[in-house]
């Protein structure tokens, strides 16, 4: 198909409506008014005690290449019909704001500001659906991979998914999200080739069945590659893959790497545990098992509690898709907004479900690490001229149950907000995947196990400063008395 528009920026990779609102502020000379939004979800995915943010190497991409292309105006003016004024105007603009953000590989949870974005209302809000598309994304998927490590423990991971990813873009900002998840390796090379992240991988059925037999395929692949592992239930695992495997490694002794071998189908525990026995029999105590199939933190759990024994997990379908939650649910709000005066006036949005309504006004966030433990009390919001790491004692409350509160002492307030744009400009540089990773599961031994837990996790706290729950009330008032007038005219 031959494109009218050349697909060359991404900055209409948003939605009609951020162009209509910008074009609303522009027309009644608001456009340049500063506005405050921030990005958050409000309950954690898949059950879980915590989610693991990532993204922001992405979107730091994306703000600092905000540019709309001569296709892309061409599109708006000649499609769109936006007038030639409005064309000049977006023409010039570029994101010129400030971003504040959590670090990739960051424990977050619900209700907490995971990125803040000042800058002029038009540019806020035509970066919003974006920012939203990647956080969601990429978020869900490092959960979703650390579930699946959290129960796996120390057993290796590889991730497969790319085929069943919901397309390519998917498939590479997956594999990286699954690599900080806690994954060891995946099979996307291209995401290899990007991210300097591990890949690896075995063979698939079609190539033991091009040649006549097993025998003859795995033969053939081993000319050709040092490190086998060698499919074995394209026929029947126990009575011809698994011997074929033996008969060929022990052929080729140390001229190959003989790293073990995949099952694909059946029931694993029963063959994982016969497989072991056969290699071990052999005399290949250190060949590894490996196992696919539609697996799962679930699935997995189970088949351990089985006595399954098995090396290396090959996961796909049910984590690049989050298959049994397939949406995050983060959302973009604005919290303060520029008055005709110049002065940062903070809204709020209000709503039947107390949830749902959001907390007015710029905002930091703390993690309380109480000293005598090392461990976590919660995370803990105030608005961004407190300052709880010059405090002595804090008061944490629930933001909708007020009365579950308590008193902490002997504390670190560590920020959890970082910098990442300064007007514009980048200014915060990416660790490498590895090094969030790690970031990831350093920050993991801050959490209680209670938090931890695939089932039923206690419940992290993400507490309001009395000074940020005062504002909030002091809104909702605001608004009430609004509505009132409104009522009686
Ligand atoms: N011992 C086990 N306990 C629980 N679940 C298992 C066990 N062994 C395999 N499974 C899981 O059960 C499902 C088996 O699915 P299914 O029967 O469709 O697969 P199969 O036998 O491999 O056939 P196919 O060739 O179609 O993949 C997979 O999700 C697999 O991971
Ligand atoms: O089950 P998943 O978790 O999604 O893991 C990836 C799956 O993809 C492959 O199967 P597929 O049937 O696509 O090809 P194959 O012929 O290589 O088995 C592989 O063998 C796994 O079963
Ligand atoms: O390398 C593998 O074994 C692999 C890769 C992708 C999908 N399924 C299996």
């Amino acid at each position: 198909m031959t494109r009218i528009y050349e697909d060359d920026s991404l900055a209409l990779h948003t939605d009609l409506y951020q162009i209509n609102m910008a074009q609303t502020y522009w027309a009644e000379g608001l456009h340049e008014r500063k506005a405050i939004f921030e990005l958050y979800f409000r309950k954690l995915p898949f059950g879980n005690g915590y989610a693991i943010f990532a993204g922001l190497e992405r979107m730091l991409q994306y703000l600092k290449d905000f540019k709309l292309s001569e296709s892309d105006l061409s599109y708006l003016q000649n499609e769109l019909n936006y007038n030639e004024d409005y064309i000049e105007f977006l023409r010039n603009l570029r994101f010129t704001g400030d971003v504040y953000s959590m670090r990739e590989g960051e424990l977050v949870f619900g209700n907490e500001p995971l990125v803040r974005v000042e800058a002029p209302i038009v540019e806020a809000q035509l970066v919003e659906t974006a920012l939203l598309n990647i956080v969601n994304y990429q978020t869900l998927i490092a959960t979703k991979s650390s579930r699946i490590k959290q129960v796996v423990k120390d057993d290796n991971v590889a991730e497969f998914g790319s085929r069943r990813a919901h397309e390519m873009d998917a498939a590479i900002w997956g594999a990286r999200s699954a690599i900080i998840g806690g994954l060891q390796s995946t099979s996307n090379v291209r995401a290899g080739k990007l991210f300097d992240i591990p890949v690896s991988g075995t063979h698939a059925h079609s190539m033991v069945e091009a040649f006549d037999t097993e025998y003859e395929a795995f033969h053939a692949y081993a000319r050709q590659h040092k490190n086998c592992v060698f499919l074995v239930d394209t026929y029947n695992t126990l009575k011809i893959g698994v011997p074929t495997a033996i008969k060929v490694a022990k052929e080729l002794g140390d001229s190959i790497n003989f790293i073990g071998v995949r099952i694909d189908s059946g029931d694993i525990t029963f063959l994982s545990k016969e497989t072991r026995k056969m290699l071990d029999e052999a005399g290949f105590y250190d060949a590894k098992v490996f196992v696919s199939n539609d697996l799962d933190e679930y699935t997995i759990l189970n088949l351990k509690a089985q006595g399954a024994k098995v090396d290396v997990w090959g996961i796909g379908t049910k984590l690049i898709t989050a298959y049994d939650q397939p949406a995050l649910g983060a959302v973009y709000k604005l919290v303060s907004f520029e008055n005709e005066n110049g002065e940062m006036e903070d809204t709020i949005k209000i709503s039947g479900n107390a949830e749902k309504v959001t907390t007015p006004g710029k905002k930091d966030v703390y993690r309380i690490i109480d000293r005598a433990t090392g461990k976590s009390q919660g995370d803990y919001i105030t608005m961004s001229d407190e300052d709880p790491q010059m405090e002595e004692r804090i008061k944490m409350f629930h933001p909708v149950h007020t009365f579950i509160s308590k008193f902490v002492t002997n504390f670190d307030a560590v920020p959890l907000l970082t910098q990442v744009v300064a007007k514009g400009e980048i200014t915060y540089t990416s660790p490498s995947v590895m090094e969030i990773q790690e970031y990831a599961n350093n920050n993991l031994n801050l959490l209680w196990d209670e938090y931890k837990r695939s089932l039923n996790p206690e419940e992290y706290p993400v507490d309001l400063s009395q000074k940020c729950w005062d504002n909030k009330m002091r809104k909702i008032q605001e608004v009430r008395e609004m509505v009132e007038n409104f009522l009686q005219r």
